[in-house]
């Protein structure tokens, strides 16, 4: 894929493949186009050149509202909970037009995602009076409540205690145990190292490195551009 906004190229032909059930890590210093690479999955964005296929479905020109009902599901940077709304309504919203699902079955599968997500005690409070790391917690939780192929995680660890970003870690992991694909755009290197199974590190939209995770941090390039550590 390639997007430009006017003479700003923010990702250029980056082309790159995630396995059913895998975790990837994706890398880059502020402004290397990572959260643009999300906005270009979900449907957020349009590409100017490029294509991004789920499952063999080619989701090129489809809206993100349909994106997300196909198994696409994402968090947003900054929460955007729909606030006079309470937790358990955020994620009935999801659960209904993302996940596709009705009733009990809905019903007790946002109940399982909020205590999965440590939201099962604030389940009636209005989503506006969370505070901002419970609703980073809210942002996760609505995105697993509509039941995702893919979920697009968008550096959802940072301001975590170290015990709180271990049980974020555990939590990954069991939704790759479940087949959800996971891409993961991290700062919090020791969050997404202790669950990636494969990274990529962009720079300046392009793809400088790719592979295991110590591979990739061994790498002299992802040293220099990401960590400023020069060979
Ligand atoms: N809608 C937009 N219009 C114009 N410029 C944009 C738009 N979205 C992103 N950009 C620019 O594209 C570049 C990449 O932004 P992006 O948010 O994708 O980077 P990032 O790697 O996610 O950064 P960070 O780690 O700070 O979140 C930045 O220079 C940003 O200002």
């Amino acid at each position: 894929m390639s997007k430009s906004f006017g003479a700003l190229r923010v990702t250029q032909d980056l082309s790159f493949e995630v396995g059913r059930g895998e975790v990837f890590g994706v890398l880059g210093p502020n402004g290397a186009g990572k959260t643009t690479v999300f906005n270009l999955i979900s449907g957020d964005i349009a590409a100017d050149v490029g294509a991004v296929v789920l499952d063999g479905q080619d989701m090129t020109g489809i809206p993100a509202f349909k994106r997300a009902a196909k198994g696409i599901g994402r968090t947003y940077q900054i929460p955007r909970p729909y606030t006079q709304m309470s937790t358990f309504e955020n994620l009935l919203v999801s659960a209904t037009f993302a996940g596709q699902m009705r009733g009990q079955a809905a019903y007790d599968h946002c109940a399982t995602t909020l205590d999965e997500c440590g939201l099962g005690d604030k389940a009636n409070r209005p989503a506006g009076s969370l505070t901002l790391l419970d609703r980073k917690r809210l942002e996760l939780a609505r995105a697993m409540a509509g039941k995702p192929k893919l979920l697009l995680l968008d550096e959802i660890a940072g301001g975590l205690t170290d015990g709180e970003a271990k049980d974020l870690v555990t939590l990954i992991a069991r939704l790759r145990d479940r087949g959800v694909t996971i891409i993961w755009i991290e700062h919090v290197l020791h969050a997404i190292m202790a669950v990636a199974d494969r990274m990529m590190v962009l720079s300046f939209g392009e793809k400088i490195a790719e592979g295991k995770p110590d591979a990739v941090m061994r790498d002299a390039e992802v040293r220099r551009v990401y960590m400023g550590i020069e060979a």
